[in-house]
């Protein structure tokens, strides 16, 4: 049987370079190196049609199909490398699902032959799709609809050794952080429910001694109890840390996947519980310039299906490679169809002695996280705990770290083992 439809489309047909997007279109942002033999419109148009509804034989298509076909469009460089704008029709997508939308958008095309190299840089998202999800519940506003931390960072530690201390072990170790001034006892990233450490002990435990904290220091206390599992046993989890009297569950969302916190997210918005992004393996994705996705997009992501938190990283100040921080950090206090923004995380190798350059860079929309710069302390975990939250008073109180340092010891005792780098 012969063509019928009249309309046959294929790899050329995805490139326009005058093509003016419009509000309904999601436009990404590649950097790309063509193939060998390939010119960059080349390489575009392949792009375009792999991530929409093309492939690589010329197809016979209705033009209802023609429309839903993604545009490159706006090229910048040449056959060595450059950039690529491509706008996505919304119709293409299925609203509300993260998984299909990546599918197209960082999916084969980072695999195809036609490109050596291609990095997702960027997106551009309609209303249509950004709204599309339920969004952050409190974003910034834990701060003070959960937490006693209105005017200044949010603080958070994590026990160090990451993992191996036994529930008993653990919860004290909340206690004495909290005690000493932090706001958010956070689990490890590979702290779930071991046999020395149950997850269900754990949160009774660390919430009891979150209690008596707060009593004894009348500031609220919380406990960013890590939840990720399977996605059912991480729903159930969702309903026993509010059975408990958590505010908040950690979720580590690269692993776990979208489509695991977008159910949890659904969850949580029953259970009024806010929800901390940690993002293990998002190195994987985002560290090599030149290919991958860019953190600034799996970010964008996090705030659309709706986390309230999420790490982006030191400035480069802290132990870890990150990208982009202070840029991350504004999308995700921009304003965005609406959407809620997102407390971004400051974690890595943080001690009392870098806080003061570090908030210069970010400023104090931020949440602080210090495991080994609190548990490393000299004299033990309160005094790390009073080291790092006096490290952010004499930041909002605007005064040096080192003249703050003259008449609170445990801060002086941090400087001293640590310095100011
Ligand atoms: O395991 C760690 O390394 C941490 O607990 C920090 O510990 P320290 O405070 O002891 O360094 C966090 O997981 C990282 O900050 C995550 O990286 P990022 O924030 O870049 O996602
Ligand atoms: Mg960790």
């Amino acid at each position: 049987a012969s063509k019928s439809h009249g309309m046959s489309i294929k790899y050329a047909d995805f490139v326009d370079e005058s093509y003016e997007p419009t509000a309904e279109d999601l436009v990404c942002t590649f950097r790309l190196v063509p193939g060998e033999g390939l010119t960059l419109a080349e390489a575009a148009g392949r792009v375009a049609s792999e991530s929409s509804n093309g492939t690589w034989a010329a197809l016979d298509a209705p033009e209802r199909v023609r429309e839903l076909s993604a545009i490159a469009f706006d090229l910048a460089g040449d056959a060595d490398g450059g950039e690529v704008q491509v706008a996505y029709p919304d119709a293409l997508f299925d609203p509300g699902n993260m998984p299909q939308i990546l599918s197209c958008i960082a999916g084969n095309i980072l695999g195809m032959k036609a490109v050596d190299t291609i990095r997702l840089l960027d997106c551009e998202w309609p209303a249509s799709l950004a709204t599309s999800f339920l969004g952050p519940q409190y974003g910034p506003d834990v701060k003070t609809e959960i937490l006693d931390a209105e005017g200044r960072p949010p603080t958070a530690t994590v026990p160090k050794p990451k993992v191996g201390l036994n529930t008993e072990e653990h919860a004290d170790v909340g206690y004495e952080a909290w005690m000493g001034g932090v706001d958010l006892l956070k689990d490890d990233e590979n702290l779930t429910d071991q046999s020395f450490n149950r997850f269900d002990a754990r949160l009774k435990r660390s919430l009891e001694r979150r209690d008596e904290a707060q009593e004894a220091t009348g500031e609220a206390k919380d406990y960013l109890v890590n939840i990720t599992d399977e996605t059912n046993v991480m729903l159930e989890r969702v309903d026993e840390v509010a059975a408990q009297g958590g505010g908040f569950v950690m979720v580590d969302v690269v692993t776990a996947g979208w489509s695991a916190v977008q159910s949890v997210r659904e969850r949580c918005e029953e259970q009024g519980l806010a929800i901390h992004a940690h993002r293990a393996m998002h190195a994987a994705f985002d560290r090599l310039p030149e290919h991958g996705v860019s953190m600034r997009v799996l970010a964008q992501v996090a705030r659309i299906v709706g986390v309230d938190h999420i790490h982006t990283g030191t400035a480069g100040f802290g132990k870890l490679e990150n990208e982009d921080t202070v840029g991350i950090n504004a999308w995700l206090a921009s304003d965005f169809h609406g959407v809620s923004p997102v407390l971004p995380v400051a974690s890595g190798g943080l001690h009392p002695g870098i806080v003061e350059p570090l908030l210069d860079t970010t400023g104090t929309d931020v949440m602080v996280q210090a495991g080994g710069g609190i548990h490393g302390h000299p004299d033990g975990t309160r005094a790390g705990a009073k080291a790092f939250r006096q490290s952010i008073d004499a930041y909002v109180a605007g005064v040096p770290v080192g003249e703050y340092a003259d008449d609170h010891p445990e801060l002086a005792a941090a400087l001293a083992e640590w310095g100011t780098e």
